[in-house]
């Protein structure tokens, strides 16, 4: 089996390139964020409010090994913070997974967030000011697990069809 896992923080384009990469590859993909709600039938909101981020984590974590260990080629799509939790950056790097870590600067996340961010629990409630600043000091504590993939991609100033073409190249 071979596991393509995309990763990168929230709103880096993950789904959006997956999907994309899937419909050129013919390879199902799987977003474990919605795997999680359906598993759960709750959304990730839901989940958050009712039982908080602790527990979301230990779904995240469980929902994710059992991806990697289905018998199917897939293309993965983590949720923003996968690769930071339990010891799932170690995964990254395990034989049969290509991980890649969709690479977006402060100014790319926070243009395609400031207007997408109610169903992202944690900057569903921040103005514009403390989102900015928010996301430069997250993607700071969270660049050491991201950097763990395999491979990165540059997504900044760059269409989906350019960020699905540097992939097919990793692929190649
Ligand atoms: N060049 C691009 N590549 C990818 N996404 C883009 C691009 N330009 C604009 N977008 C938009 O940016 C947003 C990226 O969101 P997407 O849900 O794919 O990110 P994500 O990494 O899966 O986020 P999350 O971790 O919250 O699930 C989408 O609204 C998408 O349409
Ligand atoms: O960056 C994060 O920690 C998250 C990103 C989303 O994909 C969801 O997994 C959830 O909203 C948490
Ligand atoms: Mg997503």
């Amino acid at each position: 089996m071979k596991k393509i896992v995309l990763l990168g923080y929230m709103g880096c384009g993950k789904s959006t390139i997956a999907q994309n990469l899937s419909k050129i590859t013919n390879i199902p993909f799987l977003d474990l964020d919605k795997c999680i709600e359906e598993r759960a039938n709750l959304s990730i909101n839901e989940i958050f409010e009712r039982h908080g981020e602790v527990y979301f984590r230990k779904l995240e974590h469980e929902m994710f090994v059992e991806l990697l260990q289905s018998s199917e080629n897939n293309i993965i799509g983590l949720g923003g913070g996968t690769p930071c939790y339990a010891n799932n950056h170690e995964l990254l790097k395990g034989e049969g997974v290509t991980s890649i870590y969709l690479k977006a600067s402060i100014d790319t996340l926070y243009n395609r967030l400031v207007h997408n961010k109610s169903k992202r629990p944690l900057i569903a409630n921040m103005n514009e000011e403390e989102m900015k600043e928010f996301i430069a000091k997250h993607l700071f504590d969270r660049s050491f697990y991201y950097n763990q993939a395999k491979h990165k991609v540059s997504v900044d100033n760059k269409s989906v069809e350019e960020t699905v073409q540097d992939i097919l190249e990793i692929l190649a």
